[in-house]
């Protein structure tokens, strides 16, 4: 693994409007003064023009072949899921010591580079919550148990054991490794598919190094109306618009909760961000490197939109 190099990094798939959340991601780490980049990992299907958006706001963009997983007899909870599995790939990036995976449809708005100082050795992330109706057809979901108030409704002995800590998989601080890789890509073709896809698989996988974080790196905005008692808003970092209908490019106010004045709130926010021309990264110092011109003199050279040298 690259000795100390690190990096932000999403996924994106498709030629839809997710690259909208991309924009927003990079626009938020410049904003929250990030000193590292943000790849993104774009499957074949990603347009050049988006490719070309993404590299005029600094990213590093990176194709990855598809992962699918093995004949999957299970329905997943909603049928794009299916290419998540292609976040795989993300182990493969060896070159990297360590990386930050971001969902495109999360907003950084506070600086969270400490978190690439986090021991090695461990896979860091923010607990998921049970209590959407997407959960429906889990056993936990059936008892009305969820990880974030285990007191409410005890586990039942005569379940065994209450679940292990499960993580929500659209933040996580890992170490790419070629090794983890051909593993993960193993253990893929005898694991059966199940309702959360790859979140469900890369549970199973981590189970043992997994290590819990606060949820103001990743607060599922469900959370706001599932456990407002676990939710502290002043001190969170990372908002993750996951919930039906909160994706900021396409709010609508319409779903079920997104008449919410705090969902309202963080779209806005989002969007102050999105809108923020100041936080191109053409206007930004970062592209301007001090290059001596032919005279002698001290010039500025603007690095082209197809450049993607960042100066991390
Ligand atoms: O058409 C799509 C759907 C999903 N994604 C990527 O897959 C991630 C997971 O999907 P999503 O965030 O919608 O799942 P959720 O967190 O809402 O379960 C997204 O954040 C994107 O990075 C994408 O690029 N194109
Ligand atoms: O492919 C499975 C996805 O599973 C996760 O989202 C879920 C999870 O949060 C559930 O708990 C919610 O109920 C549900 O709405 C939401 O979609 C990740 O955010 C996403 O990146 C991806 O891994
Ligand atoms: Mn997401």
């Amino acid at each position: 693994m690259g000795v100390g190099k690190r990096a932000f990094v999403t996924f994106l798939a498709g030629d839809g409007d997710y690259v909208k959340g991309v924009v927003g991601l990079a626009k938020g780490l410049r904003k929250a003064n990030t000193r590292y980049p943000l790849m993104v990992a774009v499957l074949p299907d990603v347009p050049d023009d988006h490719r070309r958006i993404l590299r005029s706001q600094g990213c590093i963009v990176r194709e990855i072949e598809p992962v699918y997983p093995p004949e999957n007899q299970t329905k997943f909870v909603r049928a794009y899921f299916v290419i998540n599995y292609s976040k795989l790939r993300l182990w493969e990036l060896e070159e990297y010591e360590k990386m930050m995976y971001l969902d495109a449809d999360i907003q950084v708005f506070d600086n969270i580079d400490h978190l690439f100082d986090s021991s090695i050795g461990y896979f860091y992330a923010v607990m998921d919550c049970f209590c959407d109706k997407e959960w429906r057809n889990s056993p936990q979901f059936k008892i009305g148990y969820c990880q974030q108030c285990p007191d409410k409704v005890e586990w039942p002995a005569d379940m065994g054991l209450p679940p292990p800590s499960y993580f929500n998989a659209g933040m996580f601080v890992f170490e790419p490794n070629l090794i983890t890789y051909s593993n993960l890509l193993e253990a893929l073709k005898v694991t059966p598919t199940t309702s959360f896809a790859e979140q469900d698989f890369l549970n199973m996988f981590f189970k043992d190094v997994y290590k819990p974080i606060p949820n103001v790196y990743n607060l599922l905005v469900a959370m706001l109306w599932r456990h407002p008692e676990n939710v502290d808003v002043e001190k969170v970092k990372v908002v993750h618009y996951s919930a039906e209908g909160a994706k900021p490019w396409k709010y609508t106010g319409e779903k079920e909760n997104m008449e919410r004045e705090d969902i309202k709130m963080w779209v806005k926010k989002w969007w102050e961000i999105y809108e923020d021309e100041s936080l191109d990264y053409e206007n930004t110092t970062e592209n301007i490197v001090e290059e001596e011109n032919h005279c002698g003199g001290r010039g500025s050279l603007s690095l082209n939109d197809n450049t993607t040298m960042s100066l991390h």
